[in-house]
């Protein structure tokens, strides 16, 4: 197994997760990933932050198999992947949750049927069990069950997906803005659900915000990105020591302070 040592806090330590080499997407020939380089340990939070349109999606994206990458690498645990393809394996072991619940939760079918969805398509058989063991970790009982989505709040929508993730026992979660669309004290339970998550089950996350405040909350290390390319990965402590080297990371910081105290 590949083992990255921890000279600094640009690099991960002990085995790796995910790992990208120069990775391209591009669009219309633009590139919206520039030549992106990161290594992911396993059981680390990584965030991903970024102004809009600097790129943060699309490598969660690429990484997904949801945009194809045109040059590069990617090998997740262990294992080399092309641009588009992915296996199986990778569709149980590597899970996405997105911002707006509403995209990824068909409104024909139960929270019951969301659930078994996955489950038979990765043969698993004790699905009873297991729907009942995935809403409790989301904090949602079996009343909930045969609820359709528009029957539920935005937050237990968001619980759905993210049960809905966890069910197939996953060892990475790409969380693409998970709590964005949801109010303070909502979001703050959905990240504290997701840590709790991360650490019983010692996930891996690679998580995207636009909040700073979030991701210095929830991640270890983060990747700043401009324009699809790497500015700098630094660990989330240098952010309140102000340790970092990019111009650019200070005036994200500065830009998230000041909307905070606006
Ligand atoms: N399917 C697509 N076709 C063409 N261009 C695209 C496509 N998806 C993304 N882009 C472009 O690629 C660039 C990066 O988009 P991306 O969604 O990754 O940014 P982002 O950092 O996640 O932004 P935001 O924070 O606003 O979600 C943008 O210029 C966007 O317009």
């Amino acid at each position: 197994m590949t083992t990255v040592p921890s000279p600094n806090a640009s690099s991960s330590a002990g085995p790796v997760a995910l790992s990208i080499r120069d990775m391209v997407v591009t669009y219309d020939e633009f590139n919206a990933l520039d030549h992106v380089s990161l290594d992911v340990a396993e059981g680390e939070s990584f965030g991903i932050v970024g102004e809009s349109g600097s790129g943060k999606s699309t490598l969660l994206r690429a990484v997904a198999g949801l945009a194809k990458f045109g040059q590069g690498s990617l090998e997740v645990n262990g294992q080399s992947y092309s641009g588009s393809g992915r296996n199986k394996e990778f569709y149980r072991t590597v899970q996405m949750v997105f911002q707006d619940p509403y995209g990824s939760l068909h409104p024909r079918q139960t929270v019951d049927r969301l659930l078994l969805e996955p489950l038979v398509i990765h043969g698993f058989t004790d699905v009873d069990a297991r729907i009942s063991r995935a809403l409790d970790e989301v904090g949602l009982g079996a009343g909930f069950r045969f609820r359709y989505s528009h029957q539920l709040s935005g937050g237990q929508r968001q619980r759905i997906a993210i049960a809905r993730a966890l069910i197939l026992e996953p060892k990475i979660l790409l969380l693409d803005e998970p709590t964005s669309a949801l109010d303070a004290s909502i979001q703050a339970e959905i990240l504290n659900l997701l840590e709790d998550a991360r650490r019983a089950r010692n996930l891996t996350f690679v998580m995207v915000s636009h909040d700073l405040g979030v991701i210095s909350h929830m991640c270890e290390r983060l990747t700043v990105m401009k324009t699809g390319k790497v500015v700098e990965t630094v660990a989330a402590q240098a952010l309140e020591k102000r340790e970092f080297s990019a111009d650019y990371t200070r005036q994200l910081l500065v830009a998230s302070e000041g909307f905070r105290r606006g």
